[in-house]
């Protein structure tokens, strides 16, 4: 690295693991020490600040799109840089965990892109974050071809996914690492292990080291990561600009600064995605204490409820005004073992396809292999042979601050059943994530770490505005709890509960259930430092 040292160095606090010197070399660690002695002060200051947001729109501030940001919006003249080689077409993605077997299957899928992801689909325990960093090092170095212990083969195929990650987000530690007495922030770890194994490598074979960037608030913390991607390419001799993120609109607020997002990050931009699932998850969050932000069961808020559509009708106009690619919403099906529920879901997924790409999106997410064929067929059918459909840009009509904020009135009070299938979703994720599992399979459907906020702060929510009694949610937890280690023993159903309790049933409700829940159950720090 061509700058001098760092004044201080990170620390090891976990227990040496199979490998784990080839990802936690001296120079990766001094790589690290410098983002996080760069960044770690502001990261602070900007959870200050989304905490000091929080309470003033709980406290009846009105949202709308920043005034102090108007000439950004303003000024035609700006465009994100042209997209990256291997980004041109990204008609399918596929997302999953980083571990070797999701990506031998998901670079093998047949969609463009795989997003590989330390965010949503990841238990944040030590051995996943580094085994996650040596995956995409072996993927990339072309050494990943395994054999089960029952024969299957792994080998990865002649023309792999373009690989984009997606570190964790900044409100997240990593507490294995230390720098200056204090953790880690988990998205310097994940981002900058990444890059300084895989950055140049991924150049070398014509790519370049691409991120997806979770759960941005608003436009300073746009800046944030855009300074980290300078400050990362000059320490490694990279030119600036071979960085690429996408964003996904997954916060109220974010929705609000689309086109700040677009522009702070524009030199290393791919554009925005709808990451409507943790967007149901902030607008709960964010609007929980309103009446008017009451919503109804998780199925019943559809892509197609209006306010949804003024959120996706704003991200095709903004990302094609300024030549970035809009990616869709993931598709979150999974298929299984009752042919006829497959064929309505999968037709299901195709009406949701089929809606975003003559919308403009130029491509979309899929959480499943067996999705990428409908995927990509939808969106053969309005690209062609184009890459994209930047070129549809639209001048009608405009989205408003109520179009976006218009929640009520849509569905009515939850069932018992709805309410039991939160509940059950929630425990479910819960106990797969206290075991090293961030996404799992659960009745048809893909769940993960925002699906779990979603289904635990709807119950927080019915309760508070008392739609639903204390009692009988007590009532079903203890039900769904003795039916699931009936059936599950080995559950450690009092973790369980316990997360559950915290999460859904206190006064306040947790920003996100991760952070506790990880300091409390995943961090593994032995006695004497490595
Ligand atoms: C923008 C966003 O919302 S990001 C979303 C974040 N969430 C995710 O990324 C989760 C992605 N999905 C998954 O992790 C998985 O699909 C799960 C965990 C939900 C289900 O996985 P499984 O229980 O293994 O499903 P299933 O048994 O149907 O898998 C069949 C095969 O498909 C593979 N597979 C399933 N999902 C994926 C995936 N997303 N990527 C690659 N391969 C996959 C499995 O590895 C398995 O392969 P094998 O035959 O080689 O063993
Ligand atoms: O990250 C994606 C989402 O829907 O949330
Ligand atoms: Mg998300």
């Amino acid at each position: 690295m061509p700058t001098s040292a760092p004044a201080r160095p990170v620390h090891v606090l976990a227990a040496p693991g199979d490998r784990h010197d080839r990802i936690l070399s001296p120079a990766a660690l001094d790589f690290l020490a410098r983002l996080a002695e760069a960044f770690g002060d502001r990261r602070e200051q900007l959870l200050k600040e989304r905490r000091r947001q929080a309470i003033r729109l709980a406290s009846g501030s009105p949202l709308d799109f920043p005034l102090t940001s108007a000439a950004v919006r303003a000024d035609p003249t700006w465009r994100v840089a042209a997209p990256a080689p291997g980004l041109e077409d990204r008609r399918v993605e596929i997302t999953g965990p980083p571990d070797r077997r999701t990506a031998v299957d998901a670079l093998n899928s047949g969609a463009r892109v795989w997003m590989a992801d330390f965010a949503d689909a990841t238990a944040p325990t030590w051995d996943n974050v580094i085994g996650g960093q040596l995956t995409l090092l072996d993927a990339i170095e072309r050494r990943i071809d395994f054999t089960t212990p029952e024969g299957k083969e792994y080998r990865l195929g002649e023309h792999p996914a373009t690989i984009m990650v997606r570190p964790r987000g900044w409100h997240l530690l990593e507490e294995h690492l230390e720098f200056d007495g204090r953790p880690v922030p988990a998205p310097v770890v994940d981002l900058g292990l990444y890059f300084f194994h895989c950055a140049q490598r991924q150049i070398d074979a014509g790519h370049g080291p691409y991120f997806c960037l979770p759960k941005l608030e608003n436009r300073y913390e746009a800046r944030l990561w855009n300074d980290v991607f300078v400050l990362a390419q000059d320490l490694l001799g990279i030119p600036r600009g071979t960085v690429r993120a996408t964003v996904p609109i997954e916060t109220i607020t974010a929705a609000f600064e689309m086109e700040e997002i677009l522009y702070e990050l524009r030199e290393h931009s791919a554009g925005l995605d709808a990451g409507r699932r943790d967007y149901l998850f902030s607008l709960i969050k964010t609007f929980g204490h309103r009446t008017d932000f009451l919503l109804p069961e998780r199925a019943q808020v559809t892509t197609t409820v209006p306010f949804m559509r003024a959120y996706t009708d704003l991200l095709v106009r903004t990302c094609h005004k300024r030549g970035a690619h809009a990616i869709g919403g993931m598709a979150a099906h999974v298929p299984g073992k009752d042919p006829e529920a497959d064929a309505a879901a999968l037709a299901e997924v195709r009406l949701d396809k089929e809606r975003e790409a003559e919308d403009g999106f130029d491509g979309s997410g899929v959480a499943h292999p067996g999705l990428v064929s409908v995927c990509r067929e939808v969106f053969d059918g309005v690209l062609g042979e184009r890459p994209h459909q930047l070129d549809r840009t639209r001048e009608d009509g405009h989205v408003t601050a109520a179009d976006l904020l218009s929640v009520r009135r849509i569905g009515g009070p939850p069932t018992e059943q709805g309410v039991r299938s939160n509940i059950t979703v929630a425990l479910r994720y819960f106990d797969a994530w206290l075991r090293g599992q961030g996404a799992v399979a659960l009745y048809g459907l893909m769940e993960d770490a925002a699906t779990a906020e979603i289904a635990r702060a709807q119950i927080w929510q019915w309760l508070r505005h008392r739609v639903i009694d204390r009692e009988d949610v007590l009532r079903i937890l203890g039900e769904e709890l003795a039916a699931f280690g009936a059936r599950h023993p080995w559950a450690a159903l009092d973790e369980v509960r316990e997360l559950f309790e915290r999460n859904a049933l206190a006064p306040e409700l947790p920003l996100f259930f991760t952070p506790d829940a990880y300091t409390r159950h995943l961090v593994r720090i032995p006695q004497v430092r490595s």
